[in-house]
């Protein structure tokens, strides 16, 4: 697989997402681009005006990136090809000469704001939110003179950088909250195998299927495969209309994986693989034996005996 050589991430400068795209080996040498929404991120590695796109997909407090679970569900496929896990903490900034008492009007991205709505509950009484499509385009609106608002939530180092007054450190509701974030490029990438692997998938719910959503998950049981996320989002057509966004431990070259995936889409043919990539804490799955590439292997060698050169 080769290296993108052009990226765009959420923007603008100073994202938490901009920090996980420079955690990438040669990213920080190679042309970035910021974009103002996950989807127009996406759009820009559909039409290659860049290689790959930096977006958040998950965080540990507040769950899955809706926006992105769902722009990455549909339109012109594309590819996951690797995560990046990044620590997140969150300042309140304001311009300077502004006090903690005078702020009321807080902008920041809604997974911030999510993040720390404790904290801010106990300490600013009747507080106004104002949804910023991203932390740091949050801080910028304080110095580009939007008056709508008087603080912002964003990160310790574009407060910094913006020369912003920090009025209060560390306000996330959980103090060690990690966000993942996913490197995307389009389909003709496979990243290799790893032994440490995941794969993302997007599954339709079939409708008017009795027991779909328990025969969805069977498929992952049966062949000892563990699913580390699961969220269903709705389409967006009808009413009840649901998808299922799922993260499952392994490779599609791995055996049981491969023989999933064939699974899933007997019961769901709209089944959209996202892609198989390192996972970033590098942790193997323990696989049990009758679940291994050679038991699956042998279990094919053994029918082809039976069957010998008949069509299967
Ligand atoms: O707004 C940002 O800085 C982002 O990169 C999105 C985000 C927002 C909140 C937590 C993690 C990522």
């Amino acid at each position: 697989m080769t290296q993108p050589s052009s990226y765009t991430y959420l923007g603008p400068e100073g994202t938490f997402t901009e920090a996980a795209l420079l955690q990438v080996p040669g990213a920080g040498e190679a042309r970035r681009v910021p974009a103002s929404t996950v989807a127009a991120a996406l759009d820009a590695v559909r039409s290659e005006a860049v290689d790959a796109a930096m977006v958040p997909i998950e965080n540990s407090v507040e769950g899955g990136v809706s926006a992105t679970l769902d722009a990455i569900a549909v339109g012109e496929p594309l590819r996951i090809l690797r995560e990046e896990l990044v620590p997140i903490t969150f300042v309140l900034a304001a311009r300077a000469g502004t006090t903690l008492g005078a702020v009321r009007r807080i902008a920041t991205h809604g997974h911030a704001w999510a993040q720390c709505r404790s904290w801010v509950d106990a300490t600013i009484a009747d507080a106004e939110y104002f949804p910023s499509s991203s932390t740091a385009a949050a801080a910028y609106g304080l110095v580009d003179g939007d008056e709508s608002y008087d603080g912002a939530i964003c990160s310790p180092l574009v407060a910094e950088r913006l020369g912003l007054a920090v009025l209060a450190e560390d306000i996330g509701d959980v103090s060690d909250a990690v966000t993942r974030f996913v490197l995307v490029g389009r389909p003709d990438a496979l990243p290799a195998r790893t032994g440490a692997d995941k794969t993302t998938l997007v599954i339709p719910l079939p409708e008017d299927h009795p027991g779909a959503l328990m025969q969805i998950l069977d498929q992952f049981a049966a062949r000892g495969v563990n699913l580390s996320r699961i969220e269903s989002r709705p389409t967006g057509q009808f009413l009840g209309d649901y998808f299922f966004s799922v993260d499952a431990d392994g490779h599609v070259e791995d055996a049981r994986v491969a023989d999933a995936l064939k699974g899933l889409h007997r019961i769901s043919p709209g089944l959209r693989f996202l892609g198989s990539y390192a996972r970033a804490d590098r942790r193997s799955p323990a696989v049990e034996r009758h679940t291994s590439d050679e038991a699956f292997s042998s279990a094919d060698h053994w029918l082809g005996g039976i069957l010998g050169d008949r069509p299967r």
